[in-house]
C-alpha cells in the first residue's frame, strides 16, 4: 500500500516494504513555499529548512540548527563518509580520498566487520543505512560535508533476493536524500549500465535514451538516477551521480553481479591455469579498471557546479567480450584453458545491458579521460598477482 499526499507545507508516505505491512512513516518537514516554485535558470534552490523532520533524541541536534553549522567552504578539505564501504569500491575510494584530504577526513563505514588492514588504515564506524537515526547522528557527530554511498546489493545477487534488494537500494537511499538534503551535503551515488534494459540503445549507449531495466538493481538505480536530480531541482541538493561500467579490481573481489567473470578469470588463470566462465564467449560489456573508476569519482566531485550540464552522466574506458579478454590473456599465459558453463540469470542480464557506453558529455564536461585499455589493465592485473604468488613464496 502506498499513500501519497503533497502540499505546499508537508508531505508524508506510508510504503509497505518486503511483502509486510510495515508502514515506514515519514514526514517530508516544512518546505518552504518558494523552494517549492523553483527558480528561473538552474531551477535549483538552496535548502533552507529540512526535508524530514524527525522526533527529538538527546543525541541528536534540530534539523534547522545542524544545517548551517556543517555547511562546505570551498578552501577546507570535506568530511567524507563512504557507505557500503567494505565492498569492491570502499576500501580503494577511501585510500585515494584520504591521500588527499587526511586520513582522518575520511571515514568507511558498512555493516560488516572490517578486516585488520582496514581497521588500521583510519576512521571505520557501522553504519546500517537502514538506520535513518545513526545515519544522522554519524553526519551530525562527525561534521560530514561530502557523502559517497555506495552500499546496494549487485545485479545477480539482486535477484537472488529482490525484498532485500528493495530495501537496500531503495529505501537506503532515501534515508540517504534526506539526510543529505538536510545537512547541505555533496552527494555522490554510482549508477551503473545496469541502469539501461532491452530496449535501450546498446551499442552505443547515450545518457539519455529509454531506460526500462528489467533487473530490481537496474530498477533501483534509475530510481536513484531521479530521486537525486529531483532533490537536485526541487531542494538544490548537490546531487552527482556517474554510471559505471562492470569495474575490475585486483586487491578486492566484486559482491555478486554479472560482470565479476572479468576479475574471477585473473584470479583462476593465476591460481589453476583454468577458468570456468559463466556469460557466453561473445558477450560484449563496458569495463574500467578500478583505479580510473575511482579518479572518476573524486573527478566529479571535485568538478565545478557550473561545469555539470547534468547531475548523472556515463563513464567509459574499454569493451569487450570474454573470448577478446581470454586472447588478451593468453598473449602472457598462452597455456590458460577458458570453458563456458552459461548461467543463464546473469547472461539474460547481459543480454539487455549496454555493449558500448557514450560518455561524451563527461568527456566535454569535466574533461574524463580513462588511462587504462584493455592492454593496460591485463598487464597490471597479471603484475599485481604475480608479485602476491612471488611475495607469498618468500614468506
Ligand atoms: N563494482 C562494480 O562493478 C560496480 C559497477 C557499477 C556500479 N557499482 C556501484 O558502486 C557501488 C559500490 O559497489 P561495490 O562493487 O563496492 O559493491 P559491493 O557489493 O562489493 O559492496 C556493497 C557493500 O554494501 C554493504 N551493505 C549492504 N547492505 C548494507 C546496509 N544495509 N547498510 C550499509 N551497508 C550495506 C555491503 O556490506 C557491502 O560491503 C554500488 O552502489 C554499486 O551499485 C559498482
Ligand atoms: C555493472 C555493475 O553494476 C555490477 N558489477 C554488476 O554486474 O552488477
Amino acid at each position: 500500500m502506498i499513500r501519497f499526499t503533497l502540499r505546499v507545507t508537508e508531505f508524508s508516505t506510508i510504503v509497505c516494504i518486503s511483502g509486510t505491512s510495515m508502514p515506514v512513516l515519514r514526514t517530508l518537514g516544512k518546505v518552504a513555499k518558494q523552494a517549492f516554485m523553483g527558480t528561473p535558470g538552474c531551477g535549483c534552490q538552496p535548502l533552507t529548512v529540512a526535508v524530514r523532520s524527525i522526533s527529538f533524541s538527546p543525541r541528536q541536534v534540530t534539523s534547522d540548527a545542524s544545517f548551517h553549522s556543517v555547511s562546505f567552504s570551498e578552501t577546507d578539505h570535506p568530511k567524507v563518509l563512504i557507505t557500503g564501504g567494505l565492498g569492491q569500491l570502499g576500501v580503494g575510494l577511501a585510500k585515494l580520498l584520504r591521500m588527499r584530504f587526511g586520513k582522518n577526513n575520511v571515514i568507511l563505514s558498512d555493516i560488516r566487520k572490517p578486516p585488520n588492514n582496514v581497521f588500521h588504515s583510519g576512521p571505520f564506524i557501522y553504519s546500517d543505512i537502514l538506520d535513518y537515526k545513526n545515519l544522522r547522528e554519524i553526519v551530525v557527530n562527525n561534521r560530514i560535508t561530502w557523502l559517497v554511498h555506495y552500499s546496494a546489493l549487485l545485479s545477480a545477487v539482486g535477484e537472488a533476493n529482490v525484498a532485500l534488494a528493495r530495501s537496500v537500494n531503495i529505501t537506503g537511499l532515501h534515508n540517504i536524500l534526506d539526510i543529505a538534503a538536510e545537512h547541505g551535503l555533496r552527494l555522490f551515488v554510482p549508477s551503473t549500465i545496469g541502469a539501461f534494459g532491452p530496449t535501450s540503445p546498446r551499442n552505443p549507449t547515450p545518457d539519455l535514451c529509454v531506460q526500462r531495466p528489467r533487473t530490481i538493481y537496474g530498477v533501483s538505480k534509475v530510481h536513484a538516477e531521479l530521486m537525486g536530480e529531483y532533490y537536485h531541482h526541487r531542494y538544490g541538493l548537490d546531487f552527482r551521480c556517474l554510471r559505471y561500467p562492470g569495474i575490475i579490481s585486483a586487491d578486492s573481489t566484486p559482491g555478486g553481479g554479472t560482470t565479476d567473470y572479468a576479475v574471477q578469470i585473473f584470479h583462476d588463470a593465476i591460481k589453476t591455469g583454468k577458468f570456468e566462465c559463466n556469460l557466453r564467449p561473445d558477450t560484449r560489456l563496458p569495463m574500467m579498471y578500478i583505479d580510473d573508476c575511482l579518479r572518476a569519482t573524486l573527478e566529479v566531485m571535485e568538478a565545478p557546479a557550473d561545469t555539470l550540464s547534468m547531475r548523472t552522466y556515463n563513464i567509459n574506458a574499454m569493451s569487450f567480450t570474454p573470448e577478446e579478454l581470454t586472447q588478451e590473456l593468453q598473449k602472457q599465459m598462452p597455456e590458460l584453458e577458458v570453458t563456458y558453463e552459461i548461467d543463464p540469470v546473469r547472461q539474460v542480464i547481459a543480454d539487455s545491458w549496454p555493449m558500448n557506453f557514450d560518455d561524451s558529455n563527461a568527456r566535454k564536461d569535466w574533461g574524463w579521460k580513462h588511462d587504462y585499455d584493455l592492454p593496460e589493465l591485463v598487464q597490471t592485473m597479471i603484475n599485481y598477482f604475480r608479485e602476491e604468488t612471488r611475495m607469498a613464496r618468500v614468506n
